[in-house]
Protein backbone atom coordinates (compact mmCIF):
# COMPACT_ATOMS: atom_id res chain seq x y z
CA UNK A 1 0.00 0.00 0.00
CA UNK A 2 1.27 3.55 -0.92
CA UNK A 3 1.27 5.83 2.05
CA UNK A 4 -1.79 8.38 2.19
CA UNK A 5 -1.66 11.38 0.67
CA UNK A 6 -4.12 14.19 1.45
CA UNK A 7 -7.99 14.74 1.91
CA UNK A 8 -9.09 13.25 -1.66
CA UNK A 9 -12.00 10.86 -0.02
CA UNK A 10 -14.20 10.02 -2.24
CA UNK A 11 -18.07 10.31 -1.25
CA UNK A 12 -20.24 7.07 -1.31
CA UNK A 13 -23.76 9.08 -1.36
CA UNK A 14 -22.64 11.85 -3.31
CA UNK A 15 -24.00 12.70 -6.77
CA UNK A 16 -21.66 12.20 -9.16
CA UNK A 17 -21.96 13.22 -13.16
CA UNK A 18 -22.70 9.54 -13.44
CA UNK A 19 -25.77 9.62 -11.29
CA UNK A 20 -28.91 11.52 -11.50
CA UNK A 21 -30.49 14.08 -9.47
CA UNK A 22 -29.83 17.79 -7.85
CA UNK A 23 -26.81 18.07 -5.65
CA UNK A 24 -26.70 21.76 -5.72
CA UNK A 25 -28.22 21.72 -2.15
CA UNK A 26 -26.61 18.81 -0.85
CA UNK A 27 -23.59 19.15 1.96
CA UNK A 28 -20.02 17.33 0.70
CA UNK A 29 -20.00 14.74 2.52
CA UNK A 30 -16.19 14.67 1.90
CA UNK A 31 -14.25 13.04 4.28
CA UNK A 32 -11.13 14.45 6.05
CA UNK A 33 -9.48 11.31 6.33
CA UNK A 34 -6.88 10.39 4.24
CA UNK A 35 -7.28 7.83 1.64
CA UNK A 36 -5.20 5.03 1.12
CA UNK A 37 -4.13 4.29 -2.62
CA UNK A 38 -3.44 0.80 -3.98
CA UNK A 39 0.62 1.29 -5.32
CA UNK A 40 -0.32 -1.33 -7.93
CA UNK A 41 -2.27 1.49 -9.59
CA UNK A 42 0.11 3.78 -9.68
CA UNK A 43 3.67 2.91 -11.49
CA UNK A 44 1.80 2.00 -15.02
CA UNK A 45 -1.32 2.10 -16.95
CA UNK A 46 -1.08 -1.71 -16.93
CA UNK A 47 -4.53 -3.19 -15.98
CA UNK A 48 -5.44 -0.39 -15.52
CA UNK A 49 -9.19 0.23 -16.60
CA UNK A 50 -9.63 2.62 -18.84
CA UNK A 51 -12.19 5.79 -18.78
CA UNK A 52 -14.02 8.01 -21.33
CA UNK A 53 -14.35 11.31 -21.69
CA UNK A 54 -17.16 12.49 -19.37
CA UNK A 55 -19.27 15.19 -21.27
CA UNK A 56 -21.84 17.39 -19.68
CA UNK A 57 -23.82 19.72 -21.64
CA UNK A 58 -25.53 22.90 -20.13
CA UNK A 59 -27.98 25.52 -21.90
CA UNK A 60 -28.01 28.77 -20.52
CA UNK A 61 -30.98 31.62 -20.58
CA UNK A 62 -32.03 34.00 -23.43
CA UNK A 63 -29.86 37.05 -23.73
CA UNK A 64 -31.71 40.04 -24.35
CA UNK A 65 -30.85 40.14 -28.09
CA UNK A 66 -32.77 36.94 -27.72
CA UNK A 67 -35.52 37.78 -25.91
CA UNK A 68 -36.09 41.10 -28.38
CA UNK A 69 -36.19 38.86 -31.29
CA UNK A 70 -39.11 36.63 -29.46
CA UNK A 71 -37.09 33.81 -29.91
CA UNK A 72 -38.10 30.45 -29.04
CA UNK A 73 -36.48 27.31 -26.84
CA UNK A 74 -35.81 24.82 -28.94
CA UNK A 75 -34.08 22.53 -26.10
CA UNK A 76 -35.35 20.21 -23.68
CA UNK A 77 -33.80 18.34 -20.97
CA UNK A 78 -35.02 15.45 -19.21
CA UNK A 79 -33.41 14.98 -15.64
CA UNK A 80 -34.35 11.65 -15.30
CA UNK A 81 -32.39 10.17 -18.39
CA UNK A 82 -29.94 13.50 -18.83
CA UNK A 83 -31.59 13.37 -22.38
CA UNK A 84 -31.15 16.25 -24.40
CA UNK A 85 -33.68 17.51 -27.35
CA UNK A 86 -33.17 19.98 -30.24
CA UNK A 87 -36.40 20.63 -31.40
CA UNK A 88 -36.77 21.75 -34.91
CA UNK A 89 -36.95 25.83 -35.08
CA UNK A 90 -40.30 27.60 -36.07
CA UNK A 91 -40.31 28.56 -39.76
CA UNK A 92 -40.96 31.96 -39.19
CA UNK A 93 -37.54 32.32 -36.91
CA UNK A 94 -35.73 34.57 -39.29
CA UNK A 95 -32.26 33.70 -36.92
CA UNK A 96 -32.92 30.06 -37.84
CA UNK A 97 -33.73 30.78 -41.58
CA UNK A 98 -29.76 28.89 -42.51
CA UNK A 99 -31.60 25.77 -40.83
CA UNK A 100 -34.85 26.01 -42.84
CA UNK A 101 -32.49 25.38 -45.87
CA UNK A 102 -31.50 21.97 -44.77
CA UNK A 103 -33.57 19.19 -46.97
CA UNK A 104 -34.71 18.11 -43.10
CA UNK A 105 -34.79 20.21 -40.30
CA UNK A 106 -35.87 17.56 -37.55
CA UNK A 107 -35.72 17.09 -33.86
CA UNK A 108 -32.84 14.97 -32.32
CA UNK A 109 -31.91 13.61 -28.74
CA UNK A 110 -28.55 13.04 -27.34
CA UNK A 111 -28.35 11.48 -23.57
CA UNK A 112 -24.52 12.52 -21.84
CA UNK A 113 -23.65 11.86 -18.26
CA UNK A 114 -25.18 14.73 -17.01
CA UNK A 115 -27.95 17.92 -18.55
CA UNK A 116 -27.78 20.97 -16.83
CA UNK A 117 -30.51 22.85 -17.13
CA UNK A 118 -29.79 26.41 -16.59
CA UNK A 119 -32.61 28.11 -19.18
CA UNK A 120 -34.99 29.44 -16.65
CA UNK A 121 -34.43 30.07 -12.72
CA UNK A 122 -37.71 29.26 -11.97
CA UNK A 123 -37.67 25.80 -13.01
CA UNK A 124 -36.79 23.14 -9.95
CA UNK A 125 -34.29 21.67 -12.01
CA UNK A 126 -32.61 24.87 -12.82
CA UNK A 127 -28.71 24.53 -12.77
CA UNK A 128 -26.71 27.28 -10.72
CA UNK A 129 -22.65 27.37 -10.77
CA UNK A 130 -22.70 25.19 -7.58
CA UNK A 131 -24.53 22.33 -9.30
CA UNK A 132 -21.96 22.35 -12.31
CA UNK A 133 -18.98 22.46 -9.34
CA UNK A 134 -21.06 20.22 -7.29
CA UNK A 135 -21.53 17.55 -10.12
CA UNK A 136 -18.79 17.64 -11.67
CA UNK A 137 -15.62 19.81 -10.66
CA UNK A 138 -15.64 18.13 -7.12
CA UNK A 139 -15.04 14.83 -8.56
CA UNK A 140 -12.14 15.95 -10.83
CA UNK A 141 -10.49 17.44 -7.46
CA UNK A 142 -10.81 14.02 -6.26
CA UNK A 143 -8.83 12.61 -8.69
CA UNK A 144 -5.96 15.32 -8.48
CA UNK A 145 -5.86 14.44 -5.13
CA UNK A 146 -5.42 10.94 -5.53
CA UNK A 147 -2.74 11.65 -8.33
CA UNK A 148 -4.68 11.99 -11.56
CA UNK A 149 -4.04 14.57 -14.45
CA UNK A 150 -7.25 16.13 -15.24
CA UNK A 151 -8.72 18.52 -17.81
CA UNK A 152 -12.11 20.37 -18.19
CA UNK A 153 -12.53 21.72 -21.22
CA UNK A 154 -15.55 24.35 -22.18
CA UNK A 155 -16.51 23.95 -25.90
CA UNK A 156 -19.96 25.99 -28.00
CA UNK A 157 -20.19 28.31 -30.02
CA UNK A 158 -19.66 32.37 -29.53
CA UNK A 159 -22.16 33.67 -26.81
CA UNK A 160 -23.12 30.19 -25.31
CA UNK A 161 -21.88 30.31 -21.52
CA UNK A 162 -18.36 29.21 -21.75
CA UNK A 163 -16.66 31.92 -20.03
CA UNK A 164 -19.79 31.68 -17.66
CA UNK A 165 -19.10 28.60 -17.09
CA UNK A 166 -15.47 28.34 -16.42
CA UNK A 167 -14.61 31.40 -14.61
CA UNK A 168 -18.26 33.12 -13.82
CA UNK A 169 -18.92 36.45 -12.51
CA UNK A 170 -17.30 37.97 -8.82
CA UNK A 171 -21.35 36.84 -7.77
CA UNK A 172 -21.73 34.10 -9.59
CA UNK A 173 -18.05 32.31 -9.33
CA UNK A 174 -17.54 29.63 -11.84
CA UNK A 175 -15.85 26.01 -12.11
CA UNK A 176 -11.83 27.76 -11.87
CA UNK A 177 -12.57 29.88 -8.69
CA UNK A 178 -14.53 26.92 -7.75
CA UNK A 179 -11.80 24.35 -8.22
CA UNK A 180 -9.52 27.07 -6.44
CA UNK A 181 -10.99 27.58 -2.91
CA UNK A 182 -12.24 23.87 -2.94
CA UNK A 183 -8.13 23.34 -3.10
CA UNK A 184 -7.19 25.17 -0.23
CA UNK A 185 -9.96 24.26 1.69
CA UNK A 186 -8.60 20.54 1.62
CA UNK A 187 -4.98 21.60 1.97
CA UNK A 188 -6.23 23.62 4.87
CA UNK A 189 -8.46 21.19 6.69
CA UNK A 190 -5.74 18.49 6.11
CA UNK A 191 -4.58 16.94 9.68
CA UNK A 192 -1.82 15.24 8.81
CA UNK A 193 1.73 16.41 10.11
CA UNK A 194 3.43 14.02 7.15
CA UNK A 195 1.77 15.43 4.29
CA UNK A 196 3.01 19.02 2.55
CA UNK A 197 1.55 20.63 -0.39
CA UNK A 198 2.94 22.65 -3.48
CA UNK A 199 0.76 24.30 -5.77
CA UNK A 200 2.31 25.98 -8.61
CA UNK A 201 -0.55 28.08 -11.28
CA UNK A 202 0.04 29.43 -14.73
CA UNK A 203 -2.20 30.90 -17.33
CA UNK A 204 -1.76 31.06 -20.80
CA UNK A 205 -3.75 31.76 -24.10
CA UNK A 206 -3.19 30.37 -27.86
CA UNK A 207 -4.21 33.23 -30.00
CA UNK A 208 -4.37 33.41 -33.85
CA UNK A 209 -1.87 30.22 -33.19
CA UNK A 210 0.11 32.02 -31.12
CA UNK A 211 1.11 30.76 -27.36
CA UNK A 212 0.66 34.38 -24.95
CA UNK A 213 2.11 34.06 -21.09
CA UNK A 214 -1.21 35.47 -19.01
CA UNK A 215 0.94 36.34 -16.00
CA UNK A 216 3.55 38.02 -18.36
CA UNK A 217 2.29 42.02 -19.68
CA UNK A 218 1.64 42.48 -22.91
CA UNK A 219 4.62 43.32 -24.71
CA UNK A 220 4.66 45.21 -28.82
CA UNK A 221 5.71 43.50 -30.78
CA UNK A 222 4.14 40.74 -28.46
CA UNK A 223 6.30 38.05 -27.18
CA UNK A 224 5.21 34.58 -28.13
CA UNK A 225 6.11 31.39 -26.22
CA UNK A 226 7.35 28.22 -27.89
CA UNK A 227 6.20 24.45 -27.77
CA UNK A 228 8.64 21.80 -27.12
CA UNK A 229 7.95 17.89 -26.36
CA UNK A 230 9.39 15.67 -23.68
CA UNK A 231 9.16 12.20 -24.15
CA UNK A 232 7.81 11.95 -20.49
CA UNK A 233 5.79 14.89 -19.92
CA UNK A 234 3.96 15.83 -23.98
CA UNK A 235 4.05 18.50 -25.13
CA UNK A 236 4.47 22.03 -22.72
CA UNK A 237 4.74 25.02 -23.52
CA UNK A 238 8.69 26.62 -22.80
CA UNK A 239 9.58 29.58 -20.51
CA UNK A 240 6.31 29.82 -19.44
CA UNK A 241 5.68 31.49 -15.74
CA UNK A 242 4.70 29.29 -13.35
CA UNK A 243 4.10 30.54 -10.10
CA UNK A 244 3.62 29.43 -6.38
CA UNK A 245 1.11 29.95 -4.87
CA UNK A 246 -0.13 29.66 -0.67
CA UNK A 247 -3.48 30.64 -0.24
CA UNK A 248 -6.70 31.20 -2.41
CA UNK A 249 -6.57 34.46 -2.22
CA UNK A 250 -3.38 34.44 -4.17
CA UNK A 251 -4.66 32.32 -6.61
CA UNK A 252 -7.42 34.43 -7.26
CA UNK A 253 -5.18 37.39 -7.52
CA UNK A 254 -3.34 35.74 -10.01
CA UNK A 255 -6.50 33.98 -12.14
CA UNK A 256 -8.09 37.52 -11.83
CA UNK A 257 -4.55 39.22 -13.03
CA UNK A 258 -4.72 36.51 -16.26
CA UNK A 259 -7.65 36.93 -17.22
CA UNK A 260 -8.04 40.23 -17.20
CA UNK A 261 -4.80 40.27 -19.86
CA UNK A 262 -7.09 37.84 -22.33
CA UNK A 263 -8.06 39.16 -25.63
CA UNK A 264 -11.40 39.40 -25.60
CA UNK A 265 -13.22 42.04 -28.48
CA UNK A 266 -17.01 42.23 -28.99
CA UNK A 267 -18.75 40.75 -31.98
CA UNK A 268 -22.21 41.24 -32.55
CA UNK A 269 -22.81 37.71 -30.51
CA UNK A 270 -21.27 38.28 -27.29
CA UNK A 271 -20.54 42.01 -26.26
CA UNK A 272 -17.12 40.69 -24.29
CA UNK A 273 -15.90 37.48 -26.73
CA UNK A 274 -12.74 35.18 -26.27
CA UNK A 275 -11.08 35.79 -29.15
CA UNK A 276 -8.78 33.48 -27.68
CA UNK A 277 -8.23 29.59 -25.97
CA UNK A 278 -7.54 30.34 -22.53
CA UNK A 279 -5.71 27.30 -20.61
CA UNK A 280 -5.19 27.76 -16.14
CA UNK A 281 -3.01 24.86 -15.17
CA UNK A 282 -3.19 24.15 -11.16
CA UNK A 283 -0.11 22.31 -10.36
CA UNK A 284 -0.64 20.22 -7.23
CA UNK A 285 2.19 18.15 -5.74
CA UNK A 286 1.49 16.17 -2.71
CA UNK A 287 4.78 14.81 -0.72
CA UNK A 288 4.37 12.44 1.83
CA UNK A 289 7.35 11.53 4.09
CA UNK A 290 7.65 8.93 6.40
CA UNK A 291 9.88 9.41 9.48
CA UNK A 292 10.48 5.92 10.39
CA UNK A 293 12.02 5.08 6.65
CA UNK A 294 13.06 8.49 5.30
CA UNK A 295 11.11 7.86 2.14
CA UNK A 296 9.42 10.69 0.30
CA UNK A 297 6.55 9.74 -1.61
CA UNK A 298 5.28 12.56 -4.33
CA UNK A 299 2.10 12.39 -6.00
CA UNK A 300 1.77 15.24 -8.83
CA UNK A 301 -1.50 16.31 -10.38
CA UNK A 302 -2.00 18.53 -13.44
CA UNK A 303 -5.60 20.26 -13.29
CA UNK A 304 -6.03 21.68 -16.41
CA UNK A 305 -9.38 24.13 -17.17
CA UNK A 306 -10.03 25.25 -20.34
CA UNK A 307 -12.40 28.52 -21.50
CA UNK A 308 -12.10 27.60 -25.07
CA UNK A 309 -12.93 30.54 -28.02
CA UNK A 310 -16.49 30.40 -29.20
CA UNK A 311 -17.04 28.36 -32.29
CA UNK A 312 -18.68 30.96 -34.97
CA UNK A 313 -20.10 31.37 -38.68
CA UNK A 314 -18.47 34.68 -39.93
CA UNK A 315 -22.00 35.52 -40.66
CA UNK A 316 -23.77 35.89 -38.21
CA UNK A 317 -20.53 37.44 -36.14
CA UNK A 318 -20.62 40.04 -39.08
CA UNK A 319 -16.91 39.83 -38.48
CA UNK A 320 -14.66 42.20 -40.70
CA UNK A 321 -10.89 42.12 -40.64
CA UNK A 322 -8.82 41.19 -37.64
CA UNK A 323 -11.78 40.14 -35.94
CA UNK A 324 -12.81 37.85 -39.22
CA UNK A 325 -9.04 37.21 -39.32
CA UNK A 326 -9.18 35.47 -35.47
CA UNK A 327 -12.51 33.90 -36.52
CA UNK A 328 -10.65 31.45 -39.57
CA UNK A 329 -8.04 31.20 -36.68
CA UNK A 330 -10.25 30.13 -34.03
CA UNK A 331 -11.99 27.73 -36.39
CA UNK A 332 -8.72 26.30 -37.72
CA UNK A 333 -8.13 24.84 -34.11
CA UNK A 334 -11.73 23.94 -33.50
CA UNK A 335 -12.10 22.53 -36.75
CA UNK A 336 -8.64 20.57 -35.92
CA UNK A 337 -10.29 19.61 -32.25
CA UNK A 338 -13.06 18.00 -34.01
CA UNK A 339 -10.91 16.25 -36.06
CA UNK A 340 -9.03 14.94 -33.51
CA UNK A 341 -12.02 13.64 -31.48
CA UNK A 342 -13.23 12.26 -34.73
CA UNK A 343 -10.06 10.22 -34.78
CA UNK A 344 -9.75 9.46 -31.08
CA UNK A 345 -13.29 8.19 -30.85
CA UNK A 346 -12.45 5.42 -33.97
CA UNK A 347 -11.86 2.42 -32.03
CA UNK A 348 -9.72 1.62 -35.50
CA UNK A 349 -7.47 4.72 -34.40
CA UNK A 350 -6.93 4.25 -30.71
CA UNK A 351 -6.26 0.37 -30.86
CA UNK A 352 -3.51 -0.40 -28.73
CA UNK A 353 -0.78 -2.18 -30.76
CA UNK A 354 -2.35 -1.29 -34.29
CA UNK A 355 1.11 -0.47 -36.00
CA UNK A 356 1.36 3.23 -34.82
CA UNK A 357 -2.91 4.28 -35.97
CA UNK A 358 -1.89 6.60 -33.07
CA UNK A 359 0.08 9.07 -35.25
CA UNK A 360 -3.13 9.29 -37.61
CA UNK A 361 -4.82 11.98 -35.16
CA UNK A 362 -4.21 15.28 -36.21
CA UNK A 363 -2.65 16.78 -32.46
CA UNK A 364 -0.03 18.60 -34.41
CA UNK A 365 -2.05 20.19 -36.94
CA UNK A 366 -2.87 23.17 -34.07
CA UNK A 367 -1.00 24.71 -31.15
CA UNK A 368 -4.49 23.82 -29.51
CA UNK A 369 -4.68 20.29 -30.32
CA UNK A 370 -0.51 19.68 -29.89
CA UNK A 371 -0.88 21.45 -26.28
CA UNK A 372 -3.92 19.24 -25.47
CA UNK A 373 -2.67 15.63 -26.65
CA UNK A 374 -1.94 14.39 -23.64
CA UNK A 375 -5.48 15.57 -21.52
CA UNK A 376 -7.67 14.10 -25.10
CA UNK A 377 -6.07 10.98 -26.02
CA UNK A 378 -3.36 9.91 -23.06
CA UNK A 379 -2.49 10.18 -19.32
CA UNK A 380 -5.96 11.90 -18.39
CA UNK A 381 -9.34 12.03 -16.62
CA UNK A 382 -10.86 14.47 -19.08
CA UNK A 383 -14.61 16.21 -19.11
CA UNK A 384 -16.25 18.28 -21.63
CA UNK A 385 -18.60 20.84 -20.75
CA UNK A 386 -21.15 21.77 -23.89
CA UNK A 387 -22.40 24.96 -23.62
CA UNK A 388 -25.64 25.38 -26.02
CA UNK A 389 -27.59 28.64 -26.27
CA UNK A 390 -31.47 27.59 -26.64
CA UNK A 391 -32.39 29.14 -29.88
CA UNK A 392 -29.81 28.55 -32.75
CA UNK A 393 -30.92 25.07 -33.78
CA UNK A 394 -27.79 24.61 -36.83
CA UNK A 395 -25.03 25.77 -33.83
CA UNK A 396 -26.20 23.93 -31.09
CA UNK A 397 -26.84 20.68 -33.12
CA UNK A 398 -23.07 21.12 -34.39
CA UNK A 399 -22.21 21.59 -30.69
CA UNK A 400 -24.10 18.29 -29.56
CA UNK A 401 -22.88 16.45 -32.76
CA UNK A 402 -19.06 17.42 -31.94
CA UNK A 403 -19.81 16.11 -27.53
CA UNK A 404 -21.50 13.08 -28.64
CA UNK A 405 -18.46 12.21 -30.63
CA UNK A 406 -16.45 13.20 -27.59
CA UNK A 407 -17.79 10.84 -25.37
CA UNK A 408 -16.36 7.67 -27.38
CA UNK A 409 -13.16 8.72 -26.93
CA UNK A 410 -10.92 6.65 -23.94
CA UNK A 411 -8.33 7.80 -21.78
CA UNK A 412 -5.74 5.63 -19.79
CA UNK A 413 -5.38 7.81 -16.61
CA UNK A 414 -2.41 6.70 -14.47
CA UNK A 415 -1.93 8.06 -10.90
CA UNK A 416 1.21 10.39 -11.08
CA UNK A 417 3.98 9.13 -7.92
CA UNK A 418 7.17 8.33 -7.26
CA UNK A 419 9.04 7.40 -4.46
CA UNK A 420 12.52 9.64 -3.11
CA UNK A 421 14.85 8.69 -0.77
CA UNK A 422 16.62 11.70 1.04
CA UNK A 423 19.50 10.74 -0.60
CA UNK A 424 18.39 10.84 -3.67
CA UNK A 425 16.83 14.33 -3.22
CA UNK A 426 20.44 15.48 -1.96
CA UNK A 427 21.86 14.14 -5.00
CA UNK A 428 19.31 15.72 -7.25
CA UNK A 429 19.68 19.33 -5.67
CA UNK A 430 23.87 18.40 -6.13
CA UNK A 431 23.22 17.79 -10.23
CA UNK A 432 21.48 21.29 -10.47
CA UNK A 433 24.16 22.98 -8.86
CA UNK A 434 26.46 21.90 -10.92
CA UNK A 435 24.80 22.14 -14.13
CA UNK A 436 23.78 26.12 -12.55
CA UNK A 437 27.45 26.09 -12.07
CA UNK A 438 28.51 25.44 -15.45
CA UNK A 439 25.70 27.88 -16.68
CA UNK A 440 27.04 30.89 -15.32
CA UNK A 441 30.30 30.09 -15.93
CA UNK A 442 29.47 30.06 -19.94
CA UNK A 443 27.17 33.45 -19.57
CA UNK A 444 30.55 34.71 -17.94
CA UNK A 445 33.05 33.94 -20.58
CA UNK A 446 31.06 35.18 -22.98
CA UNK A 447 30.48 37.94 -21.53
CA UNK A 448 34.18 38.80 -21.70
CA UNK A 449 34.61 37.75 -25.31
CA UNK A 450 34.59 41.49 -26.52
CA UNK A 451 36.94 40.86 -29.60
CA UNK A 452 33.92 39.08 -31.70
CA UNK A 453 33.37 40.45 -34.85
CA UNK A 454 30.58 42.70 -35.65
CA UNK A 455 28.43 40.08 -37.89
CA UNK A 456 28.38 37.93 -35.36
CA UNK A 457 27.19 40.10 -32.41
CA UNK A 458 23.67 39.05 -32.80
CA UNK A 459 24.15 35.47 -33.21
CA UNK A 460 25.61 35.50 -30.12
CA UNK A 461 23.08 37.85 -28.59
CA UNK A 462 20.88 35.22 -29.33
CA UNK A 463 22.60 32.14 -27.90
CA UNK A 464 23.40 34.33 -24.79
CA UNK A 465 19.60 35.07 -24.24
CA UNK A 466 18.59 31.57 -24.75
CA UNK A 467 21.60 30.52 -21.89
CA UNK A 468 20.27 33.09 -19.75
CA UNK A 469 16.96 31.80 -19.94
CA UNK A 470 17.99 28.42 -19.32
CA UNK A 471 20.32 29.34 -16.37
CA UNK A 472 16.80 31.10 -14.92
CA UNK A 473 14.54 28.06 -15.68
CA UNK A 474 17.32 25.78 -14.17
CA UNK A 475 17.74 27.74 -10.89
CA UNK A 476 14.36 27.82 -10.51
CA UNK A 477 13.77 24.30 -10.93
CA UNK A 478 16.80 23.97 -8.18
CA UNK A 479 14.80 26.44 -5.65
CA UNK A 480 11.31 24.28 -6.21
CA UNK A 481 13.29 21.13 -5.07
CA UNK A 482 14.99 22.94 -2.05
CA UNK A 483 11.64 24.38 -0.92
CA UNK A 484 10.18 20.90 -1.16
CA UNK A 485 13.29 19.82 0.76
CA UNK A 486 12.61 22.55 3.62
CA UNK A 487 8.35 20.88 3.35
CA UNK A 488 9.85 17.50 3.82
CA UNK A 489 11.76 18.92 7.07
CA UNK A 490 9.43 20.79 8.35
CA UNK A 491 7.17 17.89 8.13
CA UNK A 492 9.51 15.57 10.02
CA UNK A 493 9.61 18.38 12.52
CA UNK A 494 6.47 18.43 12.71
CA UNK A 495 5.97 14.30 13.07
CA UNK A 496 8.57 14.04 15.93
CA UNK A 497 6.70 17.00 17.79
CA UNK A 498 3.32 15.19 17.78
CA UNK A 499 5.64 11.68 18.65
CA UNK A 500 7.49 13.75 21.76
CA UNK A 501 3.94 15.00 23.03
CA UNK A 502 2.20 11.31 22.95
CA UNK A 503 5.71 10.01 24.76
CA UNK A 504 4.98 13.28 27.25
CA UNK A 505 1.74 12.00 28.01
CA UNK A 506 2.17 8.66 28.29
CA UNK A 507 5.66 9.03 30.47
CA UNK A 508 3.36 11.37 32.97
CA UNK A 509 0.31 8.31 33.10
CA UNK A 510 3.34 6.05 34.13
CA UNK A 511 4.54 7.89 36.35
CA UNK A 512 1.39 8.65 37.78
CA UNK A 513 0.70 5.18 37.77
CA UNK A 514 4.12 4.21 39.84
CA UNK A 515 3.62 6.85 42.30
CA UNK A 516 0.37 6.00 42.70
CA UNK A 517 -0.52 2.31 42.12
CA UNK A 518 -3.59 1.25 42.04
CA UNK A 519 -3.87 -1.15 44.99
CA UNK A 520 -6.52 -4.22 44.05
CA UNK A 521 -8.19 -5.48 47.27
CA UNK A 522 -8.36 -8.83 48.53
CA UNK A 523 -11.16 -10.00 50.27
CA UNK A 524 -9.33 -10.57 53.79
CA UNK A 525 -8.25 -6.80 53.51
CA UNK A 526 -10.42 -4.48 55.50
CA UNK A 527 -11.81 -1.42 53.19
CA UNK A 528 -9.39 1.31 53.55
CA UNK A 529 -10.32 5.29 52.53
CA UNK A 530 -8.27 5.90 49.73
CA UNK A 531 -7.16 9.35 51.65
CA UNK A 532 -5.33 7.51 54.54
CA UNK A 533 -3.27 5.35 52.23
CA UNK A 534 0.33 5.79 52.24
CA UNK A 535 0.70 4.76 48.76
CA UNK A 536 -1.25 8.56 48.11
CA UNK A 537 1.62 9.72 49.83
CA UNK A 538 4.00 12.02 47.38
CA UNK A 539 5.96 13.91 49.36
CA UNK A 540 8.50 11.35 49.96
CA UNK A 541 10.60 11.39 46.36
CA UNK A 542 13.57 9.94 47.19
CA UNK A 543 11.95 5.92 47.55
CA UNK A 544 9.50 6.21 44.62
CA UNK A 545 12.43 7.16 42.27
CA UNK A 546 14.50 4.33 43.10
CA UNK A 547 11.06 2.10 42.18
CA UNK A 548 10.63 3.93 38.81
CA UNK A 549 14.47 3.18 38.12
CA UNK A 550 14.12 -0.04 38.54
CA UNK A 551 11.07 -0.14 36.62
CA UNK A 552 12.03 -1.60 33.01
CA UNK A 553 9.03 -0.01 31.55
CA UNK A 554 9.96 3.35 32.76
CA UNK A 555 13.91 2.55 31.92
CA UNK A 556 13.08 1.80 28.51
CA UNK A 557 10.26 4.70 28.20
CA UNK A 558 13.05 7.25 29.31
CA UNK A 559 15.56 6.21 26.84
CA UNK A 560 13.20 6.56 23.98
CA UNK A 561 12.17 9.68 25.01
CA UNK A 562 15.89 10.61 25.09
CA UNK A 563 16.32 9.75 21.40
CA UNK A 564 13.22 11.80 20.23
CA UNK A 565 14.48 14.19 22.12
CA UNK A 566 17.77 14.15 20.68
CA UNK A 567 15.84 12.96 16.93
CA UNK A 568 14.10 16.68 17.39
CA UNK A 569 16.83 18.92 18.33
CA UNK A 570 19.31 17.31 15.39
CA UNK A 571 16.05 17.84 13.45
CA UNK A 572 15.43 21.30 14.50
CA UNK A 573 18.90 22.21 13.66
CA UNK A 574 19.21 20.68 9.92
CA UNK A 575 15.61 23.25 9.75
CA UNK A 576 17.06 26.17 10.69
CA UNK A 577 20.48 25.78 8.43
CA UNK A 578 17.73 24.90 5.26
CA UNK A 579 15.52 27.82 6.35
CA UNK A 580 18.99 29.95 6.75
CA UNK A 581 20.00 29.18 3.01
CA UNK A 582 17.23 30.12 1.42
CA UNK A 583 17.46 33.22 3.40
CA UNK A 584 14.23 32.71 5.46
CA UNK A 585 14.42 33.83 9.46
CA UNK A 586 15.97 31.17 11.44
CA UNK A 587 13.74 29.35 13.31
CA UNK A 588 13.59 30.77 17.29
N1 LIG B 1 -25.88 29.92 -17.17
C1 LIG B 1 -25.95 31.23 -17.37
N2 LIG B 1 -26.70 31.98 -16.56
C2 LIG B 1 -26.74 33.32 -16.72
N3 LIG B 1 -26.12 34.00 -17.71
C3 LIG B 1 -25.35 33.29 -18.55
C4 LIG B 1 -25.23 31.88 -18.43
N4 LIG B 1 -24.42 31.45 -19.39
C5 LIG B 1 -24.06 32.54 -20.09
N5 LIG B 1 -24.62 33.64 -19.60
C6 LIG B 1 -24.46 35.01 -20.13
O1 LIG B 1 -24.41 34.90 -21.56
C7 LIG B 1 -23.46 35.78 -22.11
C8 LIG B 1 -22.45 35.02 -22.96
O2 LIG B 1 -21.77 34.12 -22.12
P1 LIG B 1 -20.20 33.88 -22.22
O3 LIG B 1 -19.45 35.14 -22.41
O4 LIG B 1 -19.86 33.00 -21.08
O5 LIG B 1 -20.18 33.07 -23.58
P2 LIG B 1 -18.93 32.36 -24.27
O6 LIG B 1 -19.43 31.07 -24.75
O7 LIG B 1 -17.76 32.36 -23.38
O8 LIG B 1 -18.71 33.31 -25.51
P3 LIG B 1 -17.37 33.55 -26.40
O9 LIG B 1 -17.06 32.31 -27.08
O10 LIG B 1 -17.79 34.62 -27.36
O11 LIG B 1 -16.32 34.01 -25.45
C9 LIG B 1 -22.83 36.51 -20.94
O12 LIG B 1 -23.50 37.73 -20.79
C10 LIG B 1 -23.13 35.62 -19.76
O13 LIG B 1 -23.20 36.34 -18.55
Amino acid sequence: MAPSLGPSGRRKGKTSIANNGSTASSPSLRSKTPVLVDESRSSSSMGLPAGNVKVVVRVRAFLPREIERGAECLIDMDPATETTRLVAPPSSDPANARAQTRKVVEEKTFTFDKSFWSHDMEDEHYAHQEEVYNCLGEEFLDHNFEGYHTCIFAYGQTGSGKSYTMMGTSDQPGLIPRTCEDLFERIESNESANVSYSVRVSYFEVYNEHVRDLFQPRTDPPSYLKIRESPTEGPYVKDLTEIQVKSYSEILKYMRMGDSSRTVASTKMNDTSSRSHAVFTIMLKQIHHDYTTDETTERLARIRLVDLAGSERAKSTEATGQRLREGGNINKSLTTLGRVIAALADPKATRQGGRGRRDVVPFRDSILTWLLKDSLGGNSKTAMIACIAPSDYDETLSTLRYADQAKRIRLQATVNQDHVSSAEKDAQIAEMVETIRGLRWTLSQQQQSTATPLAKVVQEQELQTERLREYTSKYENMLQVMEEKLAISESKVRQLEIQKEAMDIHLKLVLDELRNPIKIKTEEEEPVKREDTPEMVWEDEGSESEDEEDDPEHVELQADWETLLSDLHMHKQRLAADHEAFGISVLA
